[in-house]
């Protein structure tokens, strides 16, 4: 039997490396009340956040996390969310414990790695920057980087490409149904955080991910495995 050993690691954003659902709350709170829009709790956003900013905002409106069709004022309250967001990137967002350490001995093993996320690419590189992250990551892809996002496939295959690594070599590190998803398409083993925002935990509970684990365990483990691989 030979061991899964990945080539490159990818990782969520939000709810995976970043606790960024307080100030994501905050910006949609500012679009509504521009629009005389009543608000929406932190936990609404915890449960409607991972299919992109535009998604949240239109579930925002509708007040629920199914929706349809987008609300009539989705267009409008996307650009007021646009301009709140750049104003409270990072008040309240954090880094989630031992996500520095893992990245930082998943870096010290020469393990390339991406950041995958549904979030628009107008933040990505910010909020990164100013959580010390972007060092990490040779690779980013965003929410508008391609014409689809995850659930979809593409970008985690496009990631894994610039990496210059098959899909099936890499691992994908997440929090939700979409990440579980979109690593299932593209044929990429998962590894799902024990936090985060899941949105629909009946997802999870039907088709479990491969495993859970903090980024930090994540990276001892592979240092482990690295250090058996290496000895044999
Ligand atoms: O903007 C979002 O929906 C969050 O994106 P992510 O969980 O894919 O990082």
């Amino acid at each position: 039997m030979t061991l899964f050993y990945p080539q490159a690691v990818l990782f969520d954003l939000d709810g995976t490396l970043v606790d960024s659902a307080p100030d994501l709350t905050t910006a949609v709170n500012r679009s509504l009340a521009d629009l005389g829009r009543p608000p929406i709790t932190e936990a609404q956003a915890r449960a409607w956040i991972g299919n992109g900013a535009r998604r949240l905002v239109a579930r925002a409106l509708a007040g629920q996390r199914e929706i349809d069709a987008e609300p009539a004022q989705t267009e409008a309250a996307m650009a007021a969310f646009f301009h709140h967001y750049r104003d409270c990137l990072v008040q309240a967002s954090r880094v989630y414990d031992g996500v520095v350490e893992g990245l930082a001995q998943l870096a010290a093993l020469e393990c390339p790695m991406a950041v995958v996320t549904n979030k628009p690419g107008a933040f990505t590189l910010p909020l990164l920057e100013a959580l010390g992250l972007e060092r990490f990551f040779a690779v980013r892809v965003s929410g508008d980087t391609l014409a689809v996002k995850k659930p979809d496939p593409a970008p985690l295959l496009h990631a894994a490409a610039q990496l210059g690594v098959a899909a099936g070599q890499s691992l994908y590190v997440g929090d939700s149904a979409a990440d579980r998803d979109a690593a299932w398409a593209a044929g990429m083993p998962m590894v799902r955080v024990p936090y985060g925002y899941p949105g629909d935990e009946a997802v999870f509970a039907d088709h479990p991910a491969a495993m859970t684990l903090r980024v930090d365990a994540l990276a001892a483990r592979l240092a482990a495995l690295g250090a058996m691989h290496d000895a044999v």
